[in-house]
């Protein structure tokens, strides 16, 4: 029996008593901020973790589980490698240019002395589950293969897991990787496309939209926040510098891994890189439209005015600083309360130049005839946040000596 009450407008009650949760992660700088966060919550009892690719690779995921677990103090906690591709087979891209070549900012810290356990991930997630029937909760930070791999491997599997939360899908929204899809459910879509046309790599398939459409169709009681959420709460520089400040048990080491992940923010999504993109684009146009150019301080004046007045004034990564995705799904675990929910089918794109895109029916219309959404067992998409009271929440647990 799933414990979190979905109500009409799909709201989800907050759970009661300590929960007993896995997190299935690839970490990951924002993973080690969810699982650090993970740790310092009462509220939760984390059974263990298991890996995944994404932002590291499943074995440099599973190196980095093992180092987390021993940073916050419980080296003994079981960590399950899963699987080192997506279900479609094909060796996954890694973004290692987000979260550095050792998936945590390239702190390169000493390497864990503890090991995995036996069990594959999928392994220990039927186990778990079917040990515990409606207790165990799931936290999916990463591509879902692992989930998919469960349900296939147990068909009473989604039924018997309390609720997962995931960080995935961009709803109503852009995704990440391209403007179709995030990175959790369609990992590198884009160089899918890039290798395309090469027919040597026609075959390889980057990405595991295939698992994300498995799990969202499962029918287990399952939250699912987007990047259209997780993009709305930004730790910009004050609050990475307060975090470095405090006597956050885990602050000092969180600090150095971000400081990698704040400065791809700000040539990916920051101020300075797009301001360079906007300026070039804009500069043909701004001659077009303002005229021929006056002294420098006019021109320069010109085109500032120019920008400020057209385009990206409310472009989050105006200032710059981290987006705490992972984070803010551990929120949607623990404090639920802090955003709402809307309940639809949600189906994911597994082919195309959509490849990847979370697509749900809001259920606004009822259909003339049955579609590929009808028929599936709804899920809980966040659909607005309590920004303020999230980033608080995060920096407040983050920074608990
Ligand atoms: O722009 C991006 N491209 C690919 N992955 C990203 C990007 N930004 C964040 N992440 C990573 O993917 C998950 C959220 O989609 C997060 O785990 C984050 O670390």
């Amino acid at each position: 029996m799933a414990s979190v009450i979905a109500t009409s407008n799909g709201n989800v009650d907050a759970p009661k008593g300590r929960e007993k949760v896995i997190i299935d992660t690839d970490p990951g700088i924002d993973d080690s901020m969810a699982i650090f966060m993970a740790f310092q919550s009462p509220q939760l009892e984390v059974l263990g973790l298991t890996t995944i690719f994404g932002n590291v690779s499943t074995e440099g995921g599973t190196h980095n589980a093992l180092l987390l677990c021993e940073i916050a103090g419980c080296p003994g906690l079981p960590v399950a490698e899963g699987s080192p591709e997506p279900l479609k087979g094909g060796k996954p891209q890694i973004c290692d240019f987000i979260h550095g070549s050792d998936g945590l900012g390239n702190v390169f810290l000493p390497s864990p002395k503890s090991k995995k356990i036996e069990k594959t991930a999928s392994e220990f997630l039927v186990d778990m589950v079917s040990e515990n029937p409606g207790e165990v909760s799931i936290l999916a930070l990463g591509p879902l293969t692992n989930l998919a791999l469960a349900i296939k491997r147990d068909s009473t599997f989604a039924s018997k897991v309390k609720r997962v939360v995931v960080l995935g899908g961009s709803f109503f929204a852009l995704g990440n990787i391209n403007p179709a899809a995030e990175a959790n459910v369609s990992t590198s879509s884009a160089f899918l496309y890039s290798l395309q046309s090469d027919a040597e790599h026609a075959t390889l398939i980057y990405g595991d939209p295939e698992a994300a459409d498995i799990v969202f169709t499962s029918g287990a009681d399952i939250v699912v926040v987007g990047i259209n959420i997780t993009t709305q709460i930004k730790m910009g520089d004050a609050d990475l510098e307060e975090l470095r400040q405090s006597k956050g048990r885990h602050a000092q080491v969180l600090s150095k891994m971000c400081k990698f992940y704040r400065d791809w923010h700000v040539k990916s999504d920051g101020v300075y890189g797009k301001l360079i993109n906007d300026l070039t684009l804009l500069f043909s146009s701004w001659t077009k439209h303002l005229g021929p150019v006056g002294s420098t301080t006019d021109s320069i004046l010109q085109i500032e005015l120019f920008i400020c007045s057209s385009v990206r004034v409310d472009h989050p990564y105006k200032d710059p600083g981290i987006f705490p995705h992972d984070a803010v799904s551990l929120v949607a675990l623990v404090r639920p309360d802090l955003f709402t929910y809307k309940r639809g089918v949600v189906r994911v794109e597994t082919q195309g130049i959509c490849l990847g895109h979370t697509l749900m029916d809001q259920g606004l219309k009822i259909w003339n005839s049955s579609n590929p959404w009808t028929g599936y067992f709804p899920v809980s998409v966040a659909w607005t946040v309590n920004v303020e009271e999230v980033l608080n929440y995060i920096k407040k647990v983050l920074m608990k000596p």
